[in-house]
């Protein structure tokens, strides 16, 4: 099994509410309310530490409400690298409607200054001088960080040479372009929003998806919610679709996904055995609130019903 950094620069608690039907402007009365320490690179991280890798987790921690993240941090068995500062992490609330209709609200996250960021520097420079297998740095920037600071903190990561995954939109995204990562997961709004066009059908998602490998990213998964997957695995293009399950939650899916191509490559598989599996477990995901899973009986017949098949891909990169 591999060893894996993920950064997390402005994790957050999901509060996830459960309501029949939001009704705006009015009291609206929950079925269920839930807290979980999340963001994206540490969504991923529990699912691969799940999946028997070893796991360390950074990037910028209130100090204020630090015990909740420490406590899940212990739980999935992933060692805690994150910087303290000022303040407290952000909560998300996920209100989630019968329909599973997700209406998301973030918050801004707290803020980082120049010492903040100094101090992931040296973290990350102790964590490349034993180099992980694989670096994902996933989500939103916290305020008060710009793109200069953030590439003089992941010089030493770079420097070393460590394969990057990138889960990233709008300037995190941009300026992750530049570090050359091995794989990015747009959305088709975020791959939209990338090449500055409107994007409709698969050969419009997969010109655009080529024109960033022309950009230096080695593969493109771009994902599409319950359509699934198109995947540019290098010069070659496979589509995943995927099984119809009954929806609670949409809000890991897309980190879901992303920690099973992870882990698939990380474990040497085939590319067609990667997507399917995690497509099967992205699936798994959205019928629960959190992160999927594979260790459930469900999963087999999940894995079973997803299709995965060869797309036509433009031999040039533009
Ligand atoms: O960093 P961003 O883009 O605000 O996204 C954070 C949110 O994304 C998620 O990781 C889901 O993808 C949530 O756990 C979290 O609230």
């Amino acid at each position: 099994m591999a060893r894996v950094l993920t950064i997390t620069l402005n994790p957050a608690l999901d509060l996830s509410i459960g309501l029949g039907r939001l009704a705006p402007g009015e009291v609206n009365r929950a079925s269920a309310c839930r807290t979980t320490a999340a963001g994206k690179g540490n969504n991923v991280a529990r699912v691969l530490a799940a999946h028997g890798h070893e796991v360390l987790v950074t990037g910028f921690l209130g100090a204020g409400n630090a015990a909740v993240f420490e406590a899940a941090f212990a739980e999935w068995g992933v060692t805690d690298r994150f910087v303290r500062v000022a303040g407290e992490t952000r909560t998300n609330v996920k209100l989630a409607e019968a329909d599973s209709r997700v209406t998301d609200i973030n918050a801004p996250g707290a803020t980082v200054d120049d010492a903040d960021v100094s101090r992931l520097a040296d973290e990350l420079a102790a964590i490349a001088s034993a180099p992980p297998d694989a670096v994902l740095m996933a989500g939103s920037w916290p305020p008060g960080l710009t793109a200069p600071m953030l590439e003089r903190a992941l010089a030493p990561l770079r420097e070393a040479g460590i394969p990057l995954w990138l889960d990233a939109s709008g300037a995190a995204l941009e300026t992750g372009l530049a570090l050359a990562p091995v794989l990015i997961k747009p959305n088709e709004a975020e791959l939209a929003a990338c090449v500055g066009r409107s994007l409709g059908c698969d050969a419009d998602l997969l010109a655009a998806g080529r024109e960033l490998q022309g950009r230096g990213v080695a593969e493109v998964a771009i994902s599409r919610g319950a359509d699934g997957v198109l995947w540019l695995a290098g010069s070659a293009g496979l589509a995943a679709r995927a099984p119809e399950v009954p929806v609670e939650s949409t809000v890991c899916a897309g980190d879901t996904l992303v920690a099973g191509l992870m882990h698939g490559r990380l474990s040497g598989w085939t590319d067609a055995r990667t997507l399917a599996f995690a497509v099967a477990l992205s699936a798994d995901a959205v019928t629960r609130i959190g992160v999927g899973r594979s260790d459930t009986p469900a999963f087999e017949s999940l894995l079973r019903a997803v299709t995965v098949y060869p797309v036509a891909v433009e031999a040039a990169v533009e």
